[in-house]
């Protein structure tokens, strides 16, 4: 470990819950390959055959192209998809990783306990008021319905009260946002008034930076001299510069963006963001990485050296260990709440990977969906699809097959995300069709299925997208539907437990339906996601370096959606991608 680590252990440990999964919903890898671990070469051995070898390139980090300068929270930009490179750690790996071994049948329905397993694992023993904390913060706390502290949270709080720059590791669900608000309001609630931005919180998306803002107004309900405001893009500058200025907060919850904006275009803004004294990084590996870390940079510029800095994530790969610098004091502390030798992943959610050719996907999905409905009248599903425009086409085929179905990407105006968002917490019986605007920290309560159809961007995002479901120590079910040639990135995953299930028998209703819902979906909603997918893949270096073998998998995909021929591409968008004169793509 660096200088200035300090790995805690909690209390009472995480808990690793040996639930007994029906046997065709789960195989558990019995010994679970850690990284660097010989490679298997026995094939339908066990279900750690299935997942395949992993090869990850050393902890080194993996160049990624800068994001466009736009709105930084936005996750993906269609056709040119520069704003994430697929990382693919595990590339140069062989695609055959993947036996052909006997797999489970995916089981849609709800594992484990029917009341939904609710446990106490991932709070700790120390209740609230046997912490350091003031009367007003407890009132609130006792309000909020929050007795015990969770695990992070009770790791924690002494540390960041005590004035240190945090990095912290917790798993997906466990009350991350408590953990750096509480101690940081603790903090403000001891300064003298002034209009000044004491607490700066960064977030990579729009929806959680709501969130957390949510989040803090809890807190606060009895800190009646202390305000939050939220400044995020999609929303009207002026407005948000005339609430500023009426109202002036001394929390401010921000996506980089956005924040970014106001420093250069709002009269005070920087003065009064010379007052930060906590700086958060919610989602620091996201922040650190690449595409945001230059926005990150010049925004800390702004903000006083004199200042404490907490990063929190459910990830924290260590590329983002070494330029954590670019943000907190040399002495930091690095607290991981995952216990070593412990999955990033929680043991109550169980992980199942697909593996099929593309033409078969959406039949796949129409199958998977139809029957965990059919099983949970309580169902609430999460679509990870890989942009914005294949999200859209994917709610619209699934809505013309009569799902409940919501969409939600970075191409809807704020307001109908915001709509959405708020509609998918507080309900049952819907499925979110989305992109990876809801990948990070966003908190659905009792998300009972998340799938992620295609490559997700890399391993870090795999295990976001996942940690929406089997939130507070719920149990919850996670699929993988991938097409042969994606399976590489199993790799990456190895450590996890993600078991191969068999694709399931599609009957003839089922084909028939999807054909006919893929009729009637528009041609433009295919175009798009067609020249979406292009932009996607063709940014992942381990499919785009064979140019013709990306022109013929786009084939595939747009076949996939019923097309005869792949659509045309303009030119220029074809140039932009590094794609022009390449054979078998059309231009306009
Ligand atoms: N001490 C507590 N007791 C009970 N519930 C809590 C406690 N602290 C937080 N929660 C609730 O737990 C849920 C998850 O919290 P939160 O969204 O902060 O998790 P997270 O660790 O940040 O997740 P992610 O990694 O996905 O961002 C929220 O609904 C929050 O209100």
């Amino acid at each position: 470990m660096a200088a200035g680590d300090l790995l805690l252990r909690t209390q009472s440990g995480l808990p690793v819950l040996a639930r007994a999964f029906p046997s065709c919903l789960c195989l558990r890898v019995p010994a679970r390959r850690r990284r660097g671990a010989p490679p298997l070469t026995a094939a339908k051995v066990d279900v750690a055959d299935a997942v395949g070898r992993r090869v990850r390139s050393g902890g080194a980090a993996v160049p990624k192209r800068r994001r466009s300068r736009r709105d930084a929270e936005e996750e993906e930009e269609e056709g040119l998809a520069f704003s994430r490179v697929v990382t693919g750690r595990g590339r140069g790996v062989r695609e055959e990783g993947v036996a052909e071994g006997e797999a489970p049948e995916f089981d849609a329905a709800k594992s484990g306990d029917e009341s939904g397993g609710v446990d106490g694992s991932y709070l700790s023993d120390t209740r609230f008021d046997q912490c350091a904390i003031s009367p007003l913060s407890l009132k609130a706390v006792k309000d909020a319905g929050y007795e015990r502290m969770t695990q992070v949270q009770e790791a924690t709080l002494p540390v960041i009260l005590q004035g240190e720059d945090v990095l912290a590791k917790a798993k997906t669900g466990t009350g991350k946002t408590v953990a750096f608000l509480l101690p940081a309001i603790e903090l403000l609630s001891t300064l003298p008034r002034s209009p000044s931005i004491n607490l700066l919180v960064i977030c990579p998306t729009r929806e959680l930076a709501n969130q957390v803002a949510a989040e803090a107004r809890k807190l606060l309900k009895y800190h009646r001299s202390l305000g939050v405001q939220v400044v995020i893009g999609g929303t009207k500058l002026p407005q948000e510069q005339r609430s500023m200025q009426s109202n002036p907060c001394q929390i401010l919850v921000a996506t980089p963006g956005r924040l970014k904006d106001h420093l250069e275009n709002t009269p005070g803004f920087s003065n009064r963001i010379k007052g930060v004294k906590v700086l958060v990084l919610d989602e620091a590996d996201r922040l650190l990485d690449m595409g945001f870390r230059r926005d990150i940079e010049k925004i800390i510029a702004f903000i006083p050296k004199e200042r404490q800095t907490l990063l929190f994530s459910a990830t924290v790969p260590e590329e983002v260990r070494q330029i954590s610098h670019v943000a907190m004091k040399r002495g930091y502390k690095f607290i991981n709440t995952v216990k070593e030798g412990d999955e990033e992943t929680h043991s109550q959610v169980s992980q199942m990977y697909m593996v099929a050719p593309l033409d078969l996907h959406f039949s796949i999905l129409y199958n998977v969906l139809k029957k965990h409905i059919a099983e949970d009248a309580d169902y609430k599903v999460i679509v990870f699809c890989t942009t914005a425009m294949v999200t859209k086409l994917v709610a619209e085929v699934l809505s013309q097959l009569k799902l409940n179905i919501r969409e939600i990407h970075s191409r809807k105006s704020q307001s109908a995300r915001t709509k959405v968002s708020d509609e998918f917490r507080k309900s049952k019986g819907l499925i979110l069709v989305s992109s990876d605007v809801s990948a990070r920290g966003v908190d659905y309560p009792d998300v009972t299925l998340v799938i992620q159809v295609g490559l997700p961007a890399d391993r870090e995002q795999y295990i976001h997208r996942l940690g929406r479901t089997g939130r507070k120590g719920k149990d919850g079910l996670g699929l993988l539907l991938l097409a042969p040639w994606e399976t590489y990135f199993l790799n990456s995953v190895q450590d996890l437990s993600v078991s191969q299930a068999v694709v399931p028998t599609i009957d003839s209703s089922i084909q028939t339906g999807v054909k006919d819902a893929l009729g009637r979906v528009e041609t433009k909603s295919k175009e798009s996601a067609y020249q979406a997918w292009l932009g996607y893949y063709n940014s992942n270096k381990a499919i785009s370096r064979d140019k013709s073998r990306l022109v013929r998998l786009a084939e595939e995909f747009s076949q996939s959606m019923g097309l005869a021929i792949p659509p045309a591409i303009p030119k220029l968008i074809l140039r932009k991608m590094g794609l022009n004169n390449v054979p078998g793509l059309r231009s306009v």
